[in-house]
């Protein structure tokens, strides 16, 4: 997907300056430096306990920084009224009420929400198969996820924000799932971030990837620069810049170098932070 320059001309969607957050002792983030252009569909990826979550959470205004600074479509997050009803968070786990029908849902997101699309949300279900008479704790895992992206998307929100999405989905209804995410996001105009484990779903949706690490930013930028300027080599050329064994960095791809995949080039990176700590 190519950025259009009246994307481009936006504010940063995330701006982070050596953020940091701590859970009294517990370190989460350290050090964070990110700039994310407008209209890009991230990838958050990391090892459990990187600090996905921590981030999207400052991100949503729902916690603080430590230190550092961050800024959310050119504001602090949830600064005012206006800047919440901007960002659309869908927590992990995709959370609904398990008692309130799926109406009930629409009802409290068209009452909670000044921009709230009510078309949207019925013509998006619908699709979906899910009835609005049905009781939200009874939907399938697949439903319920299209039910909280639908409830996030409802609200037209210039920036998505979405706790690995698809974690309890099996295969099948991930592929699904994501396609539709991809569909709802290009629907809205709006900027995503989403976390996963699975560096296929972020390959199967996202422009721009974050690779989190022991707290730290390992790499990030657009899929294309990256796999641009990553290789994979079987020996390694005398001076290069060597990520991991078999992933060198480089403008140009050295001699016999092969492309390297976006797994290619989180997996380096994830591989060098375990390095680094141990
Ligand atoms: N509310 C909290 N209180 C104390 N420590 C916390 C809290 N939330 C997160 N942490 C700690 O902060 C670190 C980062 O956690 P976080 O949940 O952000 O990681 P994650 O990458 O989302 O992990 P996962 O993939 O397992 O969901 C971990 O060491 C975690 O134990």
């Amino acid at each position: 997907m190519t950025p259009t320059p009246v994307l481009e001309a936006q504010p940063p969607v995330l701006e982070a300056q050596r953020l940091g957050k701590r859970y009294g002792r517990r370190v989460a983030l350290v050090d964070c430096d990110l700039r994310v252009p407008a209209g890009r569909i991230v990838g958050l990826v990391g090892p459990n306990g990187a600090g996905k979550s921590t981030l999207l959470q400052l991100v949503c205004g729902l916690i603080a920084p430590s230190s550092g600074s961050l800024r959310v479509l050119g504001a602090r997050p949830a600064s005012d009224a206006r800047h919440l009803a901007k960002v659309g968070f869908v927590a992990q786990d995709a959370p609904v009420y398990s008692g309130l029908t799926v109406a009930d849902h629409l009802r409290l997101g068209a009452h909670l929400n000044p921009r709230w699309d009510a078309p949207l949300a019925q013509r998006r279900l619908a699709e979906a198969g899910v009835a609005s008479g049905q009781k939200a704790g009874r939907l399938s895992g697949g439903q319920r996820a299209r039910l909280a992206l639908t409830l996030a998307a409802a609200k037209r929100p210039e920036l998505l924000v979405l706790d690995e999405p698809a974690g309890a989905l099996d295969p099948l209804a991930r592929v699904e799932f994501l396609a539709n995410l991809r569909e709802s996001i290009t629907e809205l105009g709006a900027s995503a971030v989403l976390s996963s484990h699975l560096l296929s779903d972020v390959e199967r949706v996202c422009d721009h990837l974050i690779v989190l690490g022991n707290g730290r930013v390992q790499v990030a930028g657009d899929v294309r620069d990256l796999l641009a300027s990553h290789h994979r080599v079987d020996a390694v050329p005398p001076g290069a810049d060597v990520i991991a064994a078999g992933v060198v960095r480089a403008a140009s791809p050295p001699p016999g170098a092969r492309s390297a995949s976006l797994e290619d080039v989180a997996l380096a990176y994830l591989t060098r932070a375990v390095g680094a700590v141990r």
